[in-house]
This record gives C-alpha cells, sequence and structure tokens, in this order.
C-alpha cells in the first residue's frame, strides 16, 4: 500500500535525490542515472529513481525507488534507459502534476533531477513555477497536512538535456545526439558505397521533430550534397536550388548523390518536404536512380558514444552539486555544456530560449530560429553550404587576396586529418585559392617535390578530395620528420613553389614542426607566410588546446575494445583487465577512458605508480570479489597509460595481480595498440575538422596582401586553433610554446583534464588513498 506519512528530511544538508528519464529515450540516459545515483550515495545523500519517467511520478508507490551502489552497476556501456521512460499525458495537466508532487512528498523526496528532451524539461520547469501552489491545494484539500508539506515548500529540481534531437537551447549538445550521429554517419556511410557502385541517388530520412541538427551534423560529417532542416529551409523555388547542386556535383564526376532531410523539413511557406517529393525530383528532373532511406529507431538504438557516456557522467555529477548548492533564491538550472566546459543555466531560460526557436520558425523568422539554436549551429550551417557549394559567385574574392595554400600533415595518423583536408580544399576553392597537397610530410617535400612523374607537390582537386568526408588516417600521408632536418631545402621548396600560407593538421610534432619554422623566419624570409596548426593525435597531446582531432575516434575505440573485455570478465566471473592506453606522457585517453568505462583504477603517466598505489588497489578488488555473490556485470577494467611506469606495465600489473590474488580472482592484460587510430573518424571528429579547417582558412586568408615583415611582426601569424573551456579560438605560437609546453614530456603543462580524475575514482568506488596520486611528475 502506499504511504500516507511522508518520512522527515534527512539531517542537514543532506537529500532524498531521485532522478528520472523521460521523453524519447537517448543513449547516454544510463550513464546519467549512474552518476546521479553514485555520487549522491557519495555526497552522504539518499538516492531514488522513479521509473517511466512522469509516469512513475504520476503513480508513485513503487514506482519510486531507492538506489543501492550497487544497483547501476555495468549501465554506463548499456543503451536507451534501464529505468524506462514514458510520454505521460497526464502530467501534461494540472491533476496529474498535483498527484506527482504527492507521491514526491510522501516518498520524502526533496530533490529531483529530469533527464530528457525540450518537452520533459518545461514539464519540469511547469513543475516549479506551480509548486507552492500545488502544496497548498494539497493541503486545502486535505491531502496532506501543513506539517507535512512544510519540509518541502522549496522545490529542488535540476534538468539534465536528454534528448538525440539536441533541440534545446543553452547548451551545445545533449546527452544523446552524438550517439545518434554516430548511428546515422554508420549509416550514410554504408549506403555511400552502394550508391557509389550504383551511381545512384539516396534520400535519407534522419529524426529530428522540429529540430535540423541531427540533419545538419550528419550532412556536414559525410559530406552529403545537400540537407533539408526546418531552422532554414531552401529558397522559394526549392526544387531548383537541389536540382542545381547535385548536377553540379555530378558533373564533376560525383557518382553518388546523398541528399539528408530532417523530420520536421519543410519549405519557406511552413510546407512539408517529405523524402518522396525530393526522391520524385531526382528521378523526375534528373533522371537519377534515386532511393529513399528512412533511418527510424535505429537512430536511437545501441550503447553510447564516449562523448555522452562522459557528458552524462560530468553533467550527472554536477547535477548532485547543483542540489545540494540549492538555495530557495537560486533559480532551479539545467546543466549545459559550451564547447568544452560543464556550466549551470538557469532552466526557466532555456525554455523560453527553446520555446522561442519553436515561435521564430512558425513565424517564419528563420535567421532568428538559427540564431536561437547553439552557437555552433549557424556556424556548422556556413561550413556546410561553404564546403558544398561550388561556384558561388559571391565567395570568390579578388584577384590579390587569392593565395596558393599548401596543405601538410604531421605527425602520426588521426582520425579527422582527411575531414580537415577536405574542407580546407573546398573551401580554397569556393574563395579562389588554389590548395596545394605537400605529401608525405617535410621528407616528402624536400625529396620528392620533383620527382617525375608524380612529385609530392601537387594541387589538390574537389573531386579527389570530396571523397575523405569520412576516411580514417591520412591520404596526403604523413610522418614525424621535422623541418630542422633540412631548413634549406624547406624553404627552397616554398619559394620554389610560390607558397602564400601554410595549413598544417597533425600532433605534436605538427606543432613543433610550425614552432621550428616561426624560430627560423630569422634565417629564412619564405618562413615569413602565416602557419595555422589543427590539432590531430590520439593522444590530445597538444598544447595551445583542450581537445585534438583524432582524440574522439580513439576513445571510442578504447570504449569498444574495453567493453568487449569487460563483457568476457563480467562473464567468467571475478576478473579485472588490465588494458594499456596510448598518449605517450599524457594520460588523456585513460582517464577519460576511465570515466566512460567506470575503470576501478586509472594510471597515468602524470601521477606514475608505485607499489603502494598497486597493493590499495588489489586489497579493494579482493574485498570488491570478497563480496560478490556471482552477480552479473561483474567485470573489472583496469587503465594504465603506456607510459606510467617503465616497470609496472599492464602486462605486469596482471601478473602482480593474479600473485597476490591467490587464486581468488584473475587479471589479464591487453593492449588495443594502433586500433586506437580507428577506420572511420567518429563524428564529433569529422564535424569539429570541418569547423577547424573553414576557420583557419579564414584565418590565413585574413594575411593576404600583406608584406613578409607584417606578417612575421603579427604573433597571429603562426597560430594553433583550438578548444579552451567555453571558447574555439587560435592562440599565437609564441605564447603556447613559452607559457603552456612541456617540451620534455610533449604536453600541455596545464591538462585541464586531471581534475576529473578523482571524478573517475568516486563513481567506481575507488577507496581513496592519503598517499596516492596528485602529484605531475
Ligand atoms: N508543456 C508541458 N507541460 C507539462 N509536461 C510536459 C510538457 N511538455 C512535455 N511534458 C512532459 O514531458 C514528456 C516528454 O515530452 P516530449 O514527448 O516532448 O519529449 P522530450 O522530453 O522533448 O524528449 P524527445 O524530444 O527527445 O523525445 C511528455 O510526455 C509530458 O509528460
Ligand atoms: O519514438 P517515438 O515516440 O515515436 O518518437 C519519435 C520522436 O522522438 C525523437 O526520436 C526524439 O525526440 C524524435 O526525433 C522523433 O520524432
Ligand atoms: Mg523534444
Amino acid at each position: 500500500m502506499a504511504p500516507t506519512e511522508a518520512p522527515p528530511p534527512l539531517e542537514g544538508k543532506k537529500r532524498r535525490i531521485a532522478i528520472l528519464t523521460s521523453g524519447g529515450d537517448a543513449p547516454g540516459m544510463n550513464g546519467a542515472v549512474r552518476a546521479v545515483v553514485r555520487q549522491s550515495i557519495a555526497s552522504g545523500c539518499e538516492s531514488y529513481v522513479v521509473y517511466e519517467g512522469y509516469e512513475g511520478l504520476v503513480q508513485g508507490g513503487d514506482m519510486i525507488k531507492e538506489m543501492q551502489w550497487d544497483d547501476v552497476r555495468g549501465y554506463l556501456s548499456e543503451g536507451g534507459t534501464l529505468i524506462g521512460t514514458a510520454r505521460c499525458l497526464s502530467f501534461r495537466e494540472r491533476p496529474g502534476r498535483l498527484q506527482a508532487a504527492k507521491n514526491m512528498v510522501l516518498k520524502g523526496i526533496d530533490a529531483l533531477v529530469i533527464c530528457g528532451g525540450d518537452g520533459s524539461l518545461t514539464g519540469a520547469d511547469t513543475l516549479r513555477a506551480e509548486w507552492p501552489g500545488l502544496m497548498d491545494e494539497l493541503v486545502q484539500k486535505n491531502e496532506l497536512s501543513a506539517d507535512q508539506v512544510k519540509p518541502f515548500r522549496h522545490l529542488n529540481i535540476v534538468g539534465l538535456v536528454g534528448s538525440i534531437d539536441n533541440d534545446m537551447s543553452s547548451t551545445d549538445a545533449t546527452i544523446g545526439c552524438y550517439t545518434s550521429l554516430h548511428r546515422i554517419c554508420e549509416a550514410v556511410d554504408a549506403i555511400e558505397a552502394t550508391a557509389y557502385s550504383h551511381q545512384r541517388a539516396f534520400v535519407i530520412k534522419v529524426m529530428g521533430r522540429h529540430c535540423g541538427w541531427l540533419a545538419l551534423m550528419a550532412s556536414v560529417a559525410t559530406g552529403a550534397d545537400f540537407c533539408l532542416i526546418p531552422e532554414m529551409p531552401p529558397k522559394e523555388d526549392w526544387k531548383t536550388e537541389i536540382c542545381d547542386i547535385v548536377s553540379k556535383h555530378r558533373k564533376m564526376g560525383k557518382r553518388k548523390t546523398i541528399v539528408i532531410v530532417a523530420e520536421g523539413a519543410h519549405d519557406c511557406h511552413l510546407e512539408p518536404i517529405s523524402v518522396s517529393a525530393v526522391d520524385k525530383l531526382l528521378k523526375e528532373k534528373l533522371g537519377l536512380d534515386s532511393k529513399v532511406t528512412e533511418l527510424g529507431h535505429v537512430q536511437r538504438g545501441g550503447s553510447a558514444c564516449a562523448y555522452d557516456r562522459m557528458l552524462s557522467t560530468l553533467q550527472g555529477v554536477e547535477a548532485v552539486q547543483a542540489v545540494l548548492d540549492a538555495t530557495p533564491d537560486i533559480p532551479s538550472p539545467v546543466i549545459a555544456i559550451v564547447e568544452n566546459k560543464i556550466v549551470r543555466k538557469p532552466l526557466l531560460e532555456a525554455v523560453k530560449l527553446t520555446q522561442d526557436v519553436t515561435k521564430a520558425i512558425e513565424a517564419k523568422k528563420f535567421e532568428e530560429a538559427v540564431e536561437g539554436r547553439d552557437a555552433e549551429f549557424r556556424e556548422y550551417m556556413n561550413a556546410f553550404n561553404i564546403t558544398t557549394s561550388l561556384e558561388q559567385p559571391d565567395l570568390i574574392l579578388p584577384t590579390e587576396k587569392r593565395m596558393r595554400i599548401g596543405i601538410m600533415h604531421v605527425g602520426a595518423p588521426a582520425g579527422g586529418m582527411n575531414p580537415a583536408t577536405r574542407a580546407a580544399v573546398a573551401y580554397c576553392l569556393a574563395r579562389g585559392h588554389t590548395p596545394i597537397g605537400l605529401y608525405n610530410g617535410f621528407t616528402g617535400l624536400c625529396r620528392h617535390h620533383d620527382d617525375k612523374p608524380l612529385g609530392s607537390v601537387r594541387e589538390l582537386k574537389w573531386l579527389e578530395a570530396d571523397s575523405w568526408a569520412s576516411l580514417g588516417g591520412s591520404d596526403i600521408g604523413t610522418n614525424r620528420h621535422l623541418p630542422s632536418e633540412d631548413y634549406e631545402a624547406t624553404a627552397a621548396c616554398f619559394e620554389k613553389y610560390k607558397l602564400d600560407a601554410l595549413f598544417f593538421v597533425g600532433g605534436f610534432e605538427a606543432f613543433h614542426a610550425v614552432s621550428q619554422l616561426r624560430v627560423a623566419r630569422k634565417d629564412y624570409p619564405a618562413f615569413k607566410i602565416p602557419m595555422t596548426v589543427i590539432p590531430a593525435t590520439v593522444s590530445n597531446n597538444v598544447p595551445g588546446t583542450e581537445y585534438s582531432l583524432g582524440s574522439d575516434t580513439a576513445l571510442n575505440q578504447l570504449i569498444n575494445f574495453s567493453d568487449t573485455c569487460r563483457q568476457s570478465s563480467s562473464s567468467s566471473r571475478r576478473c579485472v583487465f588490465v588494458i594499456e592506453t596510448q598518449g605517450g606522457h599524457c594520460s588523456y585517453m585513460a582517464t577519460i577512458g576511465g570515466l566512460a568505462v567506470g575503470a576501478v583504477a586509472v594510471y597515468t603517466a602524470e601521477e606514475g605508480i608505485d607499489i603502494k598505489t598497486l597493493a590499495h588497489d588489489i586489497d579493494s578488488l579482493r574485498k570488491t570479489f570478497a563480496e560478490d555473490r556471482g552477480q552479473a556485470r561483474a567485470g573489472k577494467t583496469i587503465l594504465v597509460n603506456e607510459k606510467a611506469s617503465e616497470i609496472y606495465t599492464a602486462e605486469r600489473i596482471a601478473k602482480i595481480i593474479n600473485a597476490e590474488a591467490k587464486d581468488r580472482f584473475e587479471a589479464k592484460s591487453a593492449i588495443p595498440g594502433h586500433f586506437l587510430q580507428g577506420t572511420a573518424p567518429s563524428p564529433m571528429d569529422r564535424v569539429r575538422a570541418v569547423r577547424f579547417g573553414v576557420r583557419s582558412l579564414q584565418h590565413l586568408e585574413s594575411f593576404a596582401g600583406k608584406s613578409k615583415d607584417d606578417i612575421a611582426a603579427d604573433p597571429m601569424s603562426t597560430a594553433v586553433i583550438g578548444i579552451i573551456g567555453a571558447k574555439v579560438q587560435f592562440t599565437p605560437m609564441e605564447k603556447v610554446e613559452t607559457e603552456d609546453t612541456d617540451w620534455k614530456k610533449r604536453r600541455p603543462i596545464n591538462e585541464f583534464w586531471m581534475a576529473l580524475k578523482p571524478i573517475v575514482d568516486t563513481l567506481s568506488g575507488r577507496p581513496p588513498m592519503e598517499s596516492a596520486g596528485g602529484k605531475k611528475s
């Protein structure tokens, strides 16, 4: 029977914190539930889940259940939402919300975390606004006494944005949207092969009821020919617009056509544009062999990608912190992300901004609708337009502003190098610049530039580059050689091929190469040209940015590898996998990977490994396995950075654990090695490659027409593009080199992710150890 008495509130600041998931399920919701449950318990609070979204809140009773630490074991790798979700009609009406409020009070819940999309958070905001009135009404109707509601007068509510649609203003990404983009890109990549074979067109419908984010980003990531989204419909004569672009691409030799249509696409009069209408158009007007593919709910399926696991975990932790910080005068927050920074924003405002976008679309104010989406939206829209539709007369620069731009990859291969280069080539051609591929790095340039019949310095063509949107590795070739190996020949080549600017993509070596060229400018005037570096490396160790292309691909590879090991260890019970990660002296991958897979311990190069730490962790494993009763989802993972210790390698750690375990449990080691570079780049690496590519070119062209000395005098003439906190920015090389580069360890001095390491430990239940870790070596 449902209780009629509310339990007294917990002592002090301790709360009973409940979480529910609502609206369409989204990958990553489980990560949010795990983080909220465990962080609540770790903070001394009681933790609850509400099953089936608002439906569970309205029904109450057993639909609201207290959770223990182990109840969320293995949640990170599961798709969907394990606590259920629903679209609840009764919560839309006040009587439903009154019942929900009563049930919360009866369970003593004094804080509610809601993970859902724009609708769910609108509902949360309504509950927040009505709360005092609901409490009064419950007392008036004798449903609860005045004493019972007294401790619950203030509703402590926090929103987490979970939806594949990415339709909530105020945040760059919703939990689930990047995983959905993974599903879409995998599907489009697969379709492309068959489209190419038959020279067909495919019209692909993707989800997003009122929001074009998925369609737009999928188009950027796959290099689609056309994209239809509700925020910015095509011009009046959309049929001619599509046909013009598609036939232009076909004339240039493209064998396939991909048009991506958002579920909510319409024309500029708000008349829906269906996939069948586009299909008919391509068949009838262009005579193409066209097919329709509707991706449907496959887009919501599968395990969450690395980014969604990380986002949901960090935001879940932040939500609990927000609950603990709450006072009646602080407006209810929604937890957002801006670029790389988790922030709290007022829920009320976020809901209003989101509703404003819907209103702007309804009023056909499309520019306003685009502005109302997150900051990246317009940038990606422009980047898509400029990299897909060739020959836009208004984009072409006057002759004196056109440049010959050398494009080179330096360092180890990384996901995103090719897409960045594709974007650069398309941008150059749209503006009238000449993109020149410098094949196989500095050695390729110096030794093979005038080889016959094919030299290593070649103009890049649109058709060739166009196929690089989804290609991993480096098609123009990359290696670790530096210009210092032959400054003379490097300078001579720059002059011989009349290079006006250089566009580098690569890891620490690319950064080092530009640093060398900058310093050598005093001796070689040929180096007095503008240069940019787009960081691209699995290690994410380039100073001047918190994110390098390829690091997201690598994290996804790592979680796939680690999930596979974990499944094996879960099945054989009492087993721990010790997995070595790449990264050089930078342990980003091990740490964020640890966050995304729930590692019981992460050993970093920054902190090193000592025997005390190992003994401490083995003790903890011994205790955990002793208490284990053979349940499922019991696999354990330890991640070790490749340079964490020369002595305690992954293999040796596994051997030590086995020696100490005395047959009570066992350890196995595994090394994914170069598997971490992946095959196709992740969608995030692809779209950011396009964004960074376009921005870098814009930066380079701002130097057009300037004298060599003016260029050399401008610190921004050698710059690294990066994400720092909430901003994407260029930083002058000299500043980064002197202020934020640990040259010996080849990593930034300030590694932002070090601050996240305690969260990995807290959420995996690793007992604190006074003397373990914390010191950078
Ligand atoms: N205006 C509202 N007032 C009260 N409750 C609402 C409101 N809008 C939505 N809700 C509640 O939130 C639930 C989920 O909303 P909705 O179906 O719009 O999904 P969502 O949260 O936007 O997620 P997604 O779009 O990703 O599926 C609804 O079923 C309803 O219970
Ligand atoms: O799964 P359902 O309830 O049919 O809802 C589908 C809708 O949910 C979403 O997947 C998420 O909001 C939309 O993109 C789509 O329109
Ligand atoms: Mg929605």
